[in-house]
């Protein structure tokens, strides 16, 4: 199971959320969120064996290039407007975009627009809304029980504790991202809630 904890603020909750199982920890880089960081304040945070992703809502290719760099990210996760060519500026190895089940009628409507990415993303990310993301909403799970996509899929949108075990029964994803569900206010972890999160993670994926 591939475990993305996402909205990093602080060496402390890098440090409580980089724990056995999880392989990814995000840093959002969207100023009016309230988990926002500045890129030298992310490249402070020191993490180890976990990729570090950055958030980007509508940046250009340069500007988020250039915040990988000083931000010392593995991925960009595209969660505004992407298209084919902002993929291929930033490389595919390098690409998770966020794919919006709402915005589809239909399942193959969905699975299309997937396809359509093969070759130019490395991981996605399925979230509700349209746009942005930490929205603590969740998508309906059952409607994406064997969504056919050509790269591991992580499933995100409202997940927390209590609905973990109904998310991974339903949904089936390769992997999860967690993030307000996990807090204690906007920005800050909840301990507590990260080791519940990540036991129940650790339990039903044996
Ligand atoms: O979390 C934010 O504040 C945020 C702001 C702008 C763009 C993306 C953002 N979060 C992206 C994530 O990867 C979240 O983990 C994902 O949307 C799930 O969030 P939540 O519904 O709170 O679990």
């Amino acid at each position: 199971m591939l475990v993305k904890i996402c909205g990093m603020t602080s060496q402390a909750s890098a440090d409580l959320c980089q724990q056995d199982g999880v392989k990814m920890l995000g840093f959002i880089f969207h100023p009016s969120s309230p988990r926002n960081i500045e890129p030298p304040q992310a490249r402070s945070i020191q993490t180890s064996g976990v990729l570090r992703v950055g958030v980007f809502v509508r940046q250009s290719a340069e500007d988020i290039l250039r915040t990988m760099d000083k931000a010392r990210l593995d991925i960009a996760q595209l969660a505004g407007n992407f298209d084919e060519e902002l993929c291929a500026r930033i490389g595919a190895e390098r690409v998770m975009p966020v794919f919006r089940p709402e915005a589809h009628s239909t399942r193959q409507s969905l699975e299309q627009d997937l396809a359509r990415y093969s070759a130019l993303m490395r991981y996605a990310l399925l979230d509700a809304g349209s746009i942005g993301g930490g929205h603590g909403r969740a998508l309906n799970f059952s409607q994406l029980q064997g969504l056919i996509s050509p790269v591991p899929w992580l499933l995100a949108g409202g997940l927390s504790p209590q609905n973990l075990g109904q998310a991974l029964a339903e949904a089936r994803p390769a992997g999860l991202d967690l993030n307000s569900g996990l807090e204690a206010a906007p920005g800050r972890k909840d301990p507590t809630k990260v080791h519940e999160a990540l036991s129940i993670i650790r339990a039903l994926d044996e």
